[in-house]
């Protein structure tokens, strides 16, 4: 069993095959921007970090080995393989923030009279490798500052029990996860007596990829269906549900894996905290709302076939759209790695926080 989602070394690119997991554990090179694409469009490498981080690294395995004649012609390579790797999956930020930023600097090195071409492309390298460590610290400062707020809400003392939906781990980032980051740190506190999953229809990234996890760390925890969500919470003392993110408006509004607005409805009728874990870079200020938010439609056979086997009615219309949007009144706080928001302040926190 690995949990590594993502193998990189210079030049090298490897991501495993989530469409393969649990049964399968396989990895599968990512050669360049081409191959990043496929592999973020199929779903073999998914979750707003993990697709930002292949995706900038599919474009510096594919210039490592390169010699360009200009800093001009490495500025356009990279502007355009970027822009193209955003179109794999629109819903998640992540990708088109890293790209933004990266384009930005390309523009910058090129105006930089003391840079040389080379140096202009080791530059960019080093960034983009920079990526996967600095994941995983603002992972472990999301599980520590989530922990803290998730036993600070809870109604008694002693261990909780949590709600989580989809798969924000270690299999979408690149280790320890955001919402099941908080998890771990609440187990490594010796404060989580229960996690409940969700199988996540229609990819089941909840049954086949976070229960990966949670048993690969023998955590306490339990697989329960979409549907058991509202039997869940009135009967089982839950004392938080803590999900991920693919992009946050400016008002807190939130677009995650399909499912949550109605889990975050649950959790209000039940009086239960719903927190929403997330990096800086899954934040979106430039739109104002959840309503511009993007949402992905998949393909039918996603829902109509588990594997090669067909369980819904050849024939049958389907709606597949890959995320829903809650709306920040539903939402207790946004657990970030600089800190826990209310989502009515977050616009105005985070611009201090980046002197926006
Ligand atoms: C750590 S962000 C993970 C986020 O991504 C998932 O979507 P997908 O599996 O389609 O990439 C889900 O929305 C998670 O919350």
């Amino acid at each position: 069993m690995s949990l590594q989602s993502i193998k990189y070394s210079a030049g090298k690119l490897e991501i495993l095959d989530q469409l393969l997991l649990p049964v399968q554990s396989k990895y599968v090179a990512v050669k360049g921007v081409e191959d990043g694409w496929k592999v973020i469009n199929k779903m073999q490498v998914r979750g707003a970090p993990a697709i930002a981080i292949v995706g900038c690294l599919s474009l510096a395995v594919e210039i490592f080995p390169e010699t360009y004649e200009s800093k001009k012609t490495l500025r356009q390579e990279i502007e355009g393989k970027l822009n193209y790797l955003v179109s794999a999956r629109p819903t998640a930020v992540n990708m088109k923030i890293a790209a933004d930023e990266l384009i930005s600097l390309a523009n910058e090195l090129t105006k930089d009279e003391s840079v040389n071409v080379e140096e202009m492309k080791q530059k960019f390298l080093d960034i983009t490798e920079a990526m996967l460590q600095k994941d995983i610290s603002d992972n472990k400062a999301i599980g520590a500052n989530g922990a803290k707020a998730v036993l600070e809400s809870a109604a008694k003392d002693g261990p909780v029990r949590v709600l989580t939906h989809c798969n924000t781990g270690s299999l979408a980032t690149a280790g320890y996860g955001t919402a099941l980051g908080v998890v771990r740190k609440l187990h490594e506190l010796k404060k989580l007596e229960h996690v409940y999953c969700t199988e996540t229809r229609p990819y089941n990234q909840g049954a086949r990829l976070t229960a990966y996890e949670l048993v690969h760390d023998k955590l306490p925890a339990t697989l329960v269906l979409d549907s058991m969500v509202a039997a869940l919470l009135r009967a089982k003392n839950v004392a938080a549900v803590v999900v991920g993110a693919d992009r946050v408006a400016a008002n807190g509004d939130t677009a995650n894996k399909i499912g949550t607005y109605q889990i975050a409805v649950v959790a209000k009728h039940h009086g239960v905290p719903f927190f929403v874990a997330a990096p800086l870079t899954s934040i979106d200020l430039q739109i104002p709302s959840g309503d511009h938010i993007i949402i992905e439609e998949r393909p039918d056979r996603e829902m109509t076939h588990v594997g090669e086997h067909r369980i819904a009615a050849p024939g049958i219309n389907c709606w597949n759209p890959a995320f829903d949007v809650t709306p920040a009144s539903l939402i207790t706080g946004i657990i970030t790695e600089r800190g826990v928001f209310k989502p009515q302040q977050l616009k105005e926190e985070i611009s201090a926080l980046l002197d926006l």
